[in-house]
């Protein structure tokens, strides 16, 4: 559905300098996905997402969405090409001088519609985002999460295939979040709609999206399916923004800052353990007692359905005295257990070795 090949954006500063905001990047989205970008601010997320509709030209690739080459539309073209591929912003830009229903109205100026049928579609849009009853207010009216509603039901206006998410939720409180990420979903489901999701928050992908690329100086440094990426993170930037959406940082600083932990820490080996799948109800851990009498004290552990997939995060402490540590891991990596042997004395910084 959208392939971008080879991008290249560049920007001057004012100093003359070039700026490379986006640097060769390759993506594939396909056609009803919801396909998140996550990076940190300055990443070139921006930028990215905003050549796919070509509101930012390339210096350099391939912009391609259903089959069609972008670069080689005239202006025209481009210009009803555009109204397939809508877009909802951080601030929502709402006209403020236009009522929720004069907002909706705006994107079918030119629609081939009657007002009969205009009226019908707002109908139905608002109705959609649960806005019906707020038609004749004006955003200073709403709240947040009532904006983005509106935002949401303008950008589906002239039934786009496409919907572009510029930090959709990063103005919104914690609620109005889930609540926004919900109707995202449906609108996916719904209408079959493809969309694309930039974000600095690993929460919000975790919640809707199918696959997701990761973003960092202007370069895409790992892309996956949701459910590969929280469980087998290649990249350590991907590893912080996963950590970011678990409680396993804090439950390392609690484990860390324990004294009664800090004895045993010297001597017992410390692991971190993922799986996914049927193995988060496997019951290994009884397992490794019955075949190696290896005892695992359980010290943070959790379990989360991503994309309908249980994936389970573990710290543990691991004693074997008489079977060989190499040997656990064996086993375990035949259950489709990753496992990480954290160097617990260096707990200032831990790190996997
Ligand atoms: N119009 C511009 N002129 C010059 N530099 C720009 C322009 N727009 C963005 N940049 C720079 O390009 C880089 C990428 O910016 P971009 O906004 O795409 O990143 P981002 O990942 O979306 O960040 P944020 O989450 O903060 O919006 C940054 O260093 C930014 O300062």
């Amino acid at each position: 559905m959208i392939k971008l090949e080879n991008i290249n954006v560049n920007y001057h500063d004012k100093q003359g300098h070039i700026l490379q905001a986006v640097n060769n990047v390759n993506l594939h989205i396909q056609k009803g996905e919801i396909f998140g970008i996550v990076g940190y601010s300055g990443a070139g997320k921006s930028t990215l997402v905003r050549v796919i509709n070509l509101l930012q030209k390339p210096q350099s690739g391939k912009v391609i969405v259903n089959h069609q080459d972008l670069m080689n539309l005239n202006e025209k073209q481009l210009r009803a090409t555009r109204k397939k591929i809508g877009m909802i912003f951080q601030h929502f830009n709402l006209m403020n001088s236009r009522t929720v229903h004069g907002n909706v109205l705006y994107p079918l100026r030119d629609a081939k519609l009657t007002k009969q049928e205009k009226e019908q579609k707002i109908q139905q849009l608002l109705e959609l985002v649960g806005l019906a009853d707020k038609r004749d207010m004006y955003p200073s009216q709403l709240s947040g999460g009532q904006k983005q509603r509106v935002a949401i039901a303008r950008a589906l206006a002239n039934d786009p295939e496409i919907v572009l998410c510029d930090e959709a939720t990063s103005a919104l409180d914690p609620k109005n979040t889930q609540a926004i990420l919900k109707l995202l979903k449906e609108v996916n489901q719904k209408l079959g709609i493809t969309m694309v999701l930039i974000t600095h928050e690993m929460d919000v992908v975790k919640e809707i999206c199918h696959k997701v690329a990761v973003m960092e100086k202007g370069r895409v440094i790992e892309v996956g399916k949701i459910v590969d990426i929280f469980s087998h993170p290649k990249q350590s930037l991907t590893q912080d923004f996963i950590y970011t959406a678990s409680n396993i940082e804090l439950a390392y600083q609690n484990i860390f800052d324990h004294p009664l932990l800090a004895n045993k820490l010297q001597n017992d080996c410390l692991f971190e353990l993922h799986y996914i799948g049927h193995n988060s109800f496997n019951p290994f851990i009884s397992e490794l007692y019955r075949r190696y009498q290896t005892e695992v004290t359980i010290l943070y552990s959790d379990i989360e359905i991503i994309q309908n997939q249980p994936v389970g995060n573990l710290i543990a402490l691991i004693t074997s005295e008489s079977t060989p540590i190499e040997k656990i891991e064996n086993y375990l990596r035949q259950q489709n257990i990753s496992m990480s042997r954290l160097n617990a004395l260096q707990h200032e910084n831990y790190y996997l070795i």
